[in-house]
């Protein structure tokens, strides 16, 4: 699904206009309609008290014909305009028209005005700000919001949590609704899946109101939410005539003694991801223990405790490198040495990462369109410190297009980005904040691109199976004892759940005026 900006979603909005040859009023009753649809659905009648805050614009006009509709429908309503502007939109205005015409009476709120008294169970609609916010709210305002926060109601979004830029971090988080559930127009919001500003947003849902499709199927976007749709189109099916060559040899280098751990693991992930064989290059004292704990993988070694020299005669598909490797010189110098005669495709991640970055030199040999798997902390180590979210993204994106290679910048919304372009995966939970559980990711990625998938291919499907593995193992795990080992037994049901279970329920049918 793709991300639009601001802008475009502005574009979409002007397209249909003209495109169906409807009003924009028209427009904000769809918008309207399927939220009521959405509530109408789940709450059946009930009496409970519906708080709607709305604002001037297009955000508070969309509040206002909800109001109304809830209304029609029996609903127990109180309406407040959150007056933060002279400027009031044309929109807005028919519909505080049309409330007033039933004799609805909207509270006007000013920086004078009492705030309203909330009861715990009743329900706030946030339609105060929408995407047209452009600068922090006044500090009335922002008291207001502060207030909204403070009760125990659920608030639910209209469109985007107020407050929320949809291109920048806000300055005072005081000044931003936190949201229980946002129901989001047409397409998700990037703010919705960066750390810094997704914390506003418990949960979310993507309406669909209608939007011109041509324009939405035509329009280039910066991001791209990746769902299983979207890894099914890339998915390579097994044939019946293939033979483990078929797959690939993924050779996992790295380990150190007390790390080697990490190579089992990663190995492990690279099996069950599908690669033909596995080789693991460790130093002599992790010979025994990846011998025993995964029968599958073949050893090579080098060194005692620690690798001193990366040499083999063997012609892996594709080395993932780096896990539990350490960083004693020795290690650098034979890492320094390999980078400068190797040409097979390389997965880089913890501590390869930790000796590129403090040799930035070394980058140049990389092979093109390598996958890096950085951690925040690995990350900053490679491209410095971030003042927010989207400097860190801008500088990713730069450092990926720069050294040609794939990065997947790990976190809760893992993005991975190449040419300019991020896709932030949907799956995965906090009980992968657990040790181990980026070996494995590195094995995945390994495995996948052993069997001939693109490195964008293989690092976007591999965090996503990596999450949904974690998904489906929670069920009876929970978060805290989920372990990488776990994530590791669930890859299966993983592949399997890409062809079973349903995306999502059946969307509620749009209702517009034209029918
Ligand atoms: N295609 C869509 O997505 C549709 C969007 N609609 C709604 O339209 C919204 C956008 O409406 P608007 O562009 O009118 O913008 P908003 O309703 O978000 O904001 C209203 C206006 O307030 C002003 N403003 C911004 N920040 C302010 C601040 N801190 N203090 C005081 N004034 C401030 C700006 O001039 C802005 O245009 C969307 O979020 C959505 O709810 C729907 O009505 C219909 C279809
Ligand atoms: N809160 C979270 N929600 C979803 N995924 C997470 C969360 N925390 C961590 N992860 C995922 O878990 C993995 C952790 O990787 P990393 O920090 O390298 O672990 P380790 O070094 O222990 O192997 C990444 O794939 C990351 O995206
Ligand atoms: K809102």
């Amino acid at each position: 699904m793709k991300v639009f900006t601001a802008q475009q979603i502005y574009n979409a909005d002007k397209a249909t206009i003209e495109r169906q040859q409807i009003s924009s009023d028209e427009l904000m009753e769809r918008a309207a309609t399927q939220i009521f649809n959405w509530m109408h659905l789940r709450m059946q009648g009930a009496p409970v008290k519906i708080h709607l805050f709305c604002g001037i614009g297009n955000n508070g006009g969309d509040g206002l014909a909800l109001a109304r509709q809830l209304w029609e429908h029996g609903y127990n309503i109180a309406v407040y305009v959150v007056k933060y502007s002279e400027k009031r939109s044309k929109d807005f205005l028919t519909n505080l028209d049309r409330l007033k015409d039933r004799k609805i009476w909207p509270v006007y709120l000013d920086a004078d005005s009492e705030l309203p008294s909330i009861g715990p169970d009743d329900i706030i609609v946030d339609a105060i700000f929408g995407i047209g916010l452009n600068r922090t709210p006044d500090d009335w305002v922002s008291q207001l919001i502060q207030h909204l926060n403070k009760t125990k109601a659920f608030i639910l979004s209209v469109d985007i949590p107020s407050g929320l830029f949809t291109d920048s971090v806000p300055k005072d988080s005081a000044s931003v609704i936190q949201s229980n559930y946002v129901l989001s127009f047409q397409v998700p919001k990037l703010v919705f899946f960066l750390p810094q500003t997704g914390i506003y947003v418990e949960q979310w849902e993507v309406l669909d109101i209608g939007l011109d499709t041509a324009y939405l199927m035509e329009t280039e976007t910066e991001y791209e939410l990746i769902a299983k749709n979207e890894v099914l189109q890339f998915y390579r099916p097994r044939t019946k005539y293939s033979h483990k060559g078929t797959y690939g040899h993924s050779l996992i280098i790295g380990g150190s003694y007390g790390k080697i751990g990490a190579v089992t693991l990663a190995s492990k992930s690279a099996l069950k991801a599908g690669s033909g064989l596995v080789t693991a290059y460790v130093p002599e004292c992790g010979y025994q223990i990846v011998q025993t704990s995964v029968p599958e993988v073949m050893v090579l070694t080098n060194g005692e405790s620690l690798i001193e020299a990366i040499d083999f005669e063997i012609e892996p598909t594709v080395i993932g490198i780096g896990i539990g490797m350490g960083t004693e010189d020795k290690t650098v110098k034979a890492l320094e040495k390999f980078l400068k005669v190797n040409k097979m495709p390389l997965v880089v991640d913890a501590d390869a990462l930790n000796i590129l970055s403090k040799n930035q030199n070394l980058l140049q040999f990389l092979p093109k369109e390598s996958i890096l798997t950085p951690h925040p902390k690995e990350l900053e180590r490679l491209v410095g410190k971030w003042k927010d979210d989207f400097e860190k993204l801008k500088k990713v994106k730069e450092f990926s297009e720069k050294q040609n290679v794939v990065m997947v910048i790990k976190g809760a919304h893992t993005i991975t980005f190449f040419k300019g372009r991020g896709y932030i995966n949907t799956t995965g939970n906090p009980g992968m904040a657990t040790a181990g559980s980026g070996d494995t990711l590195t094995g995945i990625i390994t495995g996948l691109v052993a069997q001939g998938y693109p490195s964008l291919h293989a690092a976007i499907l591999g965090v996503y199976i990596h999450g949904k593995s974690a998904d489906l193992s929670i069920a009876n795990k929970g978060y805290q004892a989920l372990t990488a080992t776990d994530i590791i037994e669930s890859m299966g049901s993983a592949f399997i759940d890409l062809f079973t279970s349903p995306e999502k329920e059946a969307p509620v049918e749009v209702e517009t005026n034209e029918n």
